[in-house]
């Protein structure tokens, strides 16, 4: 799914309205029927006693009267306030007014104006606030009166749910100023940029998002390097296998991992990685790994290094299929002298995780021995160690996006909404997973994964997007058996077969 800018979203509106044709207050209620449709499942009548709609008067306040009016006619009991701070109103916002007001007349719902956080009122226990009263429209960051209300809504124990963008929330740049503190947010066609990062997480709080019907040929035509993953795409990334393949056409991949202490990272990766379907693995490990890694995966060959401890020397590259060095690995001299060794010597995409990407920042220079098109799996403080700090998400962002361009590499940023940034400057924010993959080891199965899909011959950028995704989903199942808490990277292992098969039935 591609992520638009608010510029580009509000064209994709114009041309929806012009092309398809609609009429833009019919697109605003069918907007507000796909928010009113969602809302109904998720917090059923029963469950709350009122719903009090905060509107603005643009059109995210004009969203916030056309359901609350929806709303009533689904037996909701509903207020509505107006926030009275501007005389600029929109069309669509006036004739939604209109139409609350007549439900207002047959004393079906209240309507309250609003011109400071005095006339605010007390909201019940068992009251859910709807947030519509900015939306991609913010267009300065908010202080005054609103602020004043924003505090005082916060401050309030009601869930709070909000229309398209949470009050106060900039989209595409680092939000200031007073925000809204949702607990969900109905995000109209598709996620903003913003929702992905975690510094916003506070006002978005859990986010959906659904199509509204806008123009999907216009959307497709649209230039913008942010994607969301979702199944449409890794559906088409999926390759079944064939009735007549064996394990000759599914790679052999080479994994150097592990030390002494850390042979758990080798382990994981490489059950990872015959999880993900590889034909053959080999993992190089020192002799003190060489028993444990016998016994642990039997289903492994094991190539031995000289050293009883450490990395320091492989051979036969070229026979391999794959390779992914790192994990576990520790970052000792002659460690770190048999990796630069191995960059300057190989010609294929390698994934680089953990203690290889750590020795990258201890040498920058060494960048540029990375063989193209390879994948570099850093969380935020590897990720920082290579490239330095950053302010922000935002800028975090265009950091990644320009290295993985400088170095034509495929760099995955890991956490909540791990991110692909590709060669090319294109970003593909993943959709899966769960807090409960915050456990040790599991980035090394994502490793793990990365090398058994390379070696199926998925390119990097197919590896990179079937990889994140079916490393999450299998964390969601996991979680859903296990519980947060409980997951550990062994289950992600345990359950990759279960989001493949998950994954055969998108
Ligand atoms: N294609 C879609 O997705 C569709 C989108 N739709 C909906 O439209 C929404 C966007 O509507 P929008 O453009 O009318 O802007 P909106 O968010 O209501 O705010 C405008 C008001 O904000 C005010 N204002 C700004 N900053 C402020 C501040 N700091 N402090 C105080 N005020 C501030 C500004 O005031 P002014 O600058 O004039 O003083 C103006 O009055 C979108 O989020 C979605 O809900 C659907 O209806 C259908 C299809
Ligand atoms: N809150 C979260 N939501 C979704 N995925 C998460 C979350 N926290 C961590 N993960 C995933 O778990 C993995 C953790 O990787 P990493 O930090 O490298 O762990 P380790 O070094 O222990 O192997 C990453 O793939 C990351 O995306
Ligand atoms: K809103």
């Amino acid at each position: 799914m591609k992520i638009l800018s608010t510029t580009q979203t509000r064209e994709a509106d114009a041309y929806t309205i012009a092309h398809e044709p609609i009429l833009s207050i019919d697109l605003m209620e069918r907007a507000s029927r796909t928010f009113t449709s969602w809302f109904v499942k998720k917090f059923p009548k029963s469950t709350f006693e009122m719903v009090s709609v905060i509107c603005g008067k643009g059109n995210n306040g004009g969203d916030g009267l056309a359901i609350a009016r929806l709303l009533e006619e689904r037996g909701y009991d509903v207020a509505v306030f107006i926030l009275n701070l501007t005389d600029n109103e929109t069309e669509d916002f006036k004739t939604n007014l209109e139409r609350v007001r007549q439900l207002q007349d047959l004393n079906k719902v209240v309507i309250k104006e609003v011109s400071s956080v005095e006339e605010m009122p007390v909201f019940g226990g068992d009251e859910i606030l709807i947030d519509a009263m900015l939306g991609s429209g913010l267009n300065r960051p908010i202080t005054g009166a609103l602020a004043d209300i924003l505090h005082f809504l916060n401050e309030c124990e009601n869930t709070v749910v909000a229309v398209d963008v949470p009050t106060g929330v900039f989209t595409d740049m680092p939000t200031v100023g007073a925000c809204i503190e949702a607990d969900y947010t109905f995000a109209f066609e598709f996620p903003k940029l913003a929702f992905l990062f975690p510094e916003n997480f506070h006002y978005v709080g859990d986010f959906v998002c659904a199509s509204i019907g806008l123009d999907q040929k216009y959307i497709a035509s649209v230039d913008s390097p942010y994607y969301y993953i979702t199944s449409d795409i890794v559906k088409r990334i999926y390759k079944r296998r064939d009735k007549f393949a064996h394990k000759g056409v599914f790679g052999h991949a080479l994994l150097i991992m592990g030390s002494y202490g850390k042979m758990g990272a080798a382990i994981l990766a490489t059950r990872a990685c015959l999880r993900a379907g590889v034909g053959l693995v080999t993992v190089h490990v020192p002799i003190c790994g060489y028993e444990v890694m016998q016994t642990a995966v039997p289903e492994a060959m094991v190539s031995l290094d000289e050293d009883r401890f450490i990395f320091t020397k492989v051979y036969d590259l070229p026979k391999y299929s794959t390779i992914a060095i790192g994990c576990g690995l520790s970052t000792k001299n002659r460690t770190r002298n048999a990796l630069c060794y191995m960059l300057k010597h190989l010609n294929r995409p390698t994934v680089l995780d953990a203690d290889a990407l750590n020795i990258l920042g201890q040498s920058p220079d060494w960048f540029e021995y990375i063989p193209k098109g390879s994948i570099l799996t850093p969380h935020p403080k590897e990720f920082e160690r290579m490239f330095g700090k950053v302010y922000d998400n935002f800028e975090r962002n265009e950091l990644q996006r320009r290295k993985a361009q400088e170095f034509g590499v495929y760099i995955i940023l890991k956490g909540a909404n791990t991110c692909v940034a590709t060669p090319e400057g294109v970003c593909y924010f993943n959709s899966t997973g769960n807090p409960g993959m915050g456990t040790a080891g599991s980035g090394d199965v994502l490793t793990g994964i990365l090398a058994g899909l390379l070696s199926q011959e998925y390119d990097p950028l197919e590896a990179c997007i079937l990889g994140v995704y079916i490393h999450g989903l299998a964390g969601d199942i996991a979680a859903e058996v296990e519980s947060e808490e409980s997951l550990t990277a062994g289950d992600l292992v345990n359950y990759l077969g279960k989001a493949f098969l998950k994954l055969r039935k998108l």
